[in-house]
């Protein structure tokens, strides 16, 4: 029987848009029937969430890269639109497959569809197996002592790094065998991924490359470049010194296995603290897998008594970046021009909204989840709610970040404000952090009128850090 002959099987691929280390991918190159690879664009199962308008941009960018190396090796990649199951069941009428392969997820809504549309198929008498790639860990495995599930994240790295192999990546199939037939599915473009009306999308356009080898690259780059001086220097925004790889793990166009090879086979000094942070991934998706509701539930109950102010005026102005201190401006207008942010600054734009502004902290994560091109289901909710002091090892409640402060400290020279503030970029270091305090003589002469060109500060922040003890204080006793 010639191999066309045979019943192909079905590669469902969702944050997993790569063909390296893609163990489903990989499985069913080697049962050595065709392979009908297939994204479905799944807007209709319930209890997903919508993807944010950022990472549209770049789930379009990133199919079209995997299509072209799908080509390359021999495979169509096919596009769908409507619930998973049901465009599964198109595509096994028109292909005649008997086996469908995924890689897991691991957002519970997501599983649950996963492990609902696994029992339905072999209901029906069809293969269907999942394989692991996206965590290092699987979050049913790693237990504590007492049978639970880790909540503080050093006795969870410290049990990830005693019990869990870090397998080797799986290499790319040499060749794919395409299924040769039509499912009837979509072309890219009519799945309407892409910001039209108008296209704010020229600044993503400027800073990334989504894909498989953009993300290799990139990796490449930081290990060659970056890996040496990270631990120092990763906390500076106005210092291109982090690897920029969330959006590809977000993406799955990486896997932390990969990540970890790689950090294995370079002579670098400074892998520990990065294979730490990679960590705090692997410790966000362990909180999310055991905690469905992570974006729309506190972690800690007690946060439900908070009374958070419900100011939407507040909460556009920080949203432009027009909050009057710099350095929660430059955050978030670095955040919409490039749909990423350093994460000192995401930090500090966090603890702005939620303490100076005490918005609720719910409010912010929807934002980042529709303007990053990282926006992931287990890291942003689970950041949130660690500067918010509702989650998990959270940040202790009496931290309130001074944004002055804490930009003299990480943006000594401004470089980073004066990048993304163009308006007050004239001014002395001394003023770069605190434009209200410049003398009249020195806004005048560099052009800057406050309240017109610049604004005042949206809120005293010595006052709002009062304020916000007071709330929290209230929380505890
Ligand atoms: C309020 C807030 C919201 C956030 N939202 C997201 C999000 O939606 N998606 C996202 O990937 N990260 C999020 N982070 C975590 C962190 O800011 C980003 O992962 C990091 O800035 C990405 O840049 P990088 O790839 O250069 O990081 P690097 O420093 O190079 O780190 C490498 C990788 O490790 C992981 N990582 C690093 N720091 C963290 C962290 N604190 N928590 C979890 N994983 C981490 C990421 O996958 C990252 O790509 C958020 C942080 C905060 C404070």
């Amino acid at each position: 029987m010639s191999r066309q002959a045979q019943a192909p099987t079905i590669v469902l691929f969702r944050r997993d848009l790569r063909i390296g280390d893609n163990a489903a991918l990989a499985a069913a190159a080697e049962r050595g029937a065709p392979v009908v690879a297939l994204y479905i664009l799944d807007e209709t199962t319930k209890g997903l969430r919508a993807t944010g308008a950022a990472s549209r941009w770049w789930l379009h960018h990133s199919l079209a890269a995997l299509g072209d190396l799908l080509r390359k090796a021999g495979a169509n990649l096919f596009l769908a639109h409507g619930r998973t199951e049901d465009a599964v069941a198109k595509a096994i009428d028109a292909s005649g497959a008997n086996c469908v392969f995924w890689n897991r997820r691991y957002d519970p809504s997501e599983a649950g569809a996963d492990a609902r549309m696994k029992a339905a198929l072999r209901e029906k008498g069809l293969t269907a197996l999942s394989f692991d790639g996206a965590l290092l860990h699987e979050p049913s495995l790693l237990k504590t002592g007492s049978g639970g599930f880790y909540k503080v994240y050093t006795p969870f790295w410290k049990a990830m790094a005693e019990e869990v192999h870090v397998r080797d990546p799986i290499d790319p199939p040499g060749s794919i065998d395409g299924w040769r037939g039509e499912l009837g599915g979509l072309r890219l473009m009519e799945l309407d991924l892409l910001p039209s009306k108008p296209d704010w999308a020229h600044g993503l356009r400027e800073t990334w490359r989504p894909g498989e080898e953009g993300a290799q690259a990139r990796l490449r780059q930081f290990i060659e470049s970056d890996l040496a001086n990270y631990e120092r220097q990763r906390d500076y925004p106005g210092q291109p010194s982090t690897s920029r790889l969330s959006p590809h793990l977000a993406f799955g166009e990486i896997t932390p296995f990969q990540i970890f090879a790689a950090l294995r086979r370079s002579k670098s000094s400074g892998t520990s603290k990065f294979r730490s942070e990679i960590g705090w991934r692997e410790f966000s998706y362990h909180l999310l897998f055991h905690n469905p509701d992570l974006a729309g539930r506190n972690f800690r109950p007690e946060f439900d008594a908070m009374s958070w102010r419900d100011d939407m005026q507040a909460l556009r102005t920080w949203q432009r970046g027009l909050t009057g201190y710099p350095i929660v401006d430059a955050g978030m207008r670095e955040l919409w021009r490039t749909g990423w942010m350093h994460n000192r600054v995401r930090m500090i734009v966090a603890s702005f909204l939620i303490k100076d502004l005490m918005i609720d902290w719910r409010h912010g994560e929807k934002w980042f989840w529709d303007t990053l091109v990282d926006a992931d289901a287990a890291n942003n909710p689970a950041s949130w709610q660690w500067v918010a002091g509702s989650g998990a090892d959270a940040a202790p409640y009496f931290r309130i970040f001074n944004p002055v402060l804490q930009a003299e400290k990480f943006d000594p020279r401004g470089d980073y404000v004066r990048h993304h503030i163009p308006e007050i970029s004239a001014l002395p270091d001394r003023y770069i952090h605190r434009p209200w305090e410049a003398p009249a003589a020195v806004l005048k002469d560099k052009s800057i009128e406050l309240g017109k060109t610049y604004p005042y500060p949206i809120v005293d922040h010595g006052a709002a850090r009062e304020r916000a003890l007071v709330a929290y204080q209230s929380l505890k006793d």
